[in-house]
């Protein structure tokens, strides 16, 4: 049997980390990295959407893997994400996180060609077979176009080194369903933030999320509130990173973007998103302020319950 705690718990998706001309920053990665595990998190999920990863080189991702590495290696649960347009890449970059001693692997399907499950399965079983790694399956239906199939998680299951899903389709029923025919015990990690409570309460382990980076004191105090049964406080902070979240996603640029310039008020640079994402508007600052105030007054509120 695998111990599967070290998956359980609060795991920001990890921000690209560029300099200002727009290159990864291995200084900045390493930042970044120590700021979570100094806020107590208890992993970090590396190289997926949040990571840019679609829009960086097989080479710039090993050089973000390796910095996180250097910073906080051994000392916090780390999954690489490593799907790449082709397997022949993914294989590349699962190898390599291998031979850092990440913990996991992690994978969406394959992108762009809607290909049939015998290959979507090919390309994840490919990866994950390069590796003695754990695997975990990601599930994001609304960016890739393919929403896991009960057929395919059991095919998958079969595995021993495939460990769970990431689940961010929007019905919470899907963690329940999961976990329901997996065949063994798996970890599912909630993956809309705005649902996090609700995911946790259907089942899910934990949660990767892209907002969590931005206000992980606020997602650790609503997974403890879970843990320790306080449903009423639990919802309260839920509805703030709603707020939150919705307020975010009014900007024009990007969520990312706007997150980073929320980080930076916070005290930490790394930079700007790489296009095709759009970066924030002068408009947008004013979203940004009223955001970060609104994670301020968040964490006075979690001071005081
Ligand atoms: C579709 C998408 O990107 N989902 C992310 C991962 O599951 C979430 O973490 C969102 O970024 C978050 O829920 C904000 O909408
Ligand atoms: C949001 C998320 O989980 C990701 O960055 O892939």
């Amino acid at each position: 049997m695998k111990n599967l705690d070290k998956y359980k718990g609060i795991i920001p998706a990890f921000y690209a980390c560029y300099d200002e001309a727009g290159n990864i920053s291995g200084e900045r990665v390493q930042e970044l990295a120590t700021y979570y595990l100094n806020k107590g998190v208890k992993g970090l999920y590396v190289g997926g959407s949040s990571g840019e990863c679609i829009y960086q080189t097989v080479e710039e991702r090993q050089e973000v893997l390796e910095n996180v590495m250097k910073a906080v290696g051994g000392k916090m649960t780390i999954i690489a994400h490593v799907a790449a347009p082709s397997t022949r890449d993914s294989i590349i970059l699962a190898k390599h996180a291998e031979s850092l001693g990440v913990d996991a692997l992690a994978a969406i399907p394959p992108i762009y060609f809607g290909l049939p499950e015998f290959a979507i399965k090919d390309y994840w079983v490919s990866m994950m077979e390069a590796t003695n790694l754990d695997f975990i399956i990601y599930n994001i239906p609304q960016t890739t176009g393919y929403a896991l199939s009960i057929e395919l998680l059991k095919e998958m299951m079969a595995y021993d080194q495939v460990i769970g899903v990431k689940n961010s389709s929007m019905p919470v029923q899907d963690i329940y369903l999961f976990k329901r025919h997996a065949g063994k015990d798996i970890v599912v990690f909630n993956g809309p933030d705005e649902q996090f409570i609700a995911g946790r309460i259907m089942g899910a382990d934990g949660g990767i999320g892209g907002t969590y980076g931005v206000m992980p004191e606020l997602f650790i105090a609503a997974n403890n509130a879970i843990e320790n049964g306080e449903l009423e406080l639990a919802k309260n902070l839920q509805i703030k990173i709603d707020d939150i979240i919705f307020k975010m996603l009014s900007a024009k640029g990007n969520l990312y973007d706007v997150m980073k310039a929320i980080l930076k008020k916070r005290g930490i640079n790394i930079g700007s998103v790489r296009q095709p994402l759009p970066k924030i508007t002068i408009e947008d600052r004013l979203i940004v302020e009223e955001s970060y105030h609104m994670i301020q007054d968040a964490l006075n509120y979690i001071e005081t319950v």
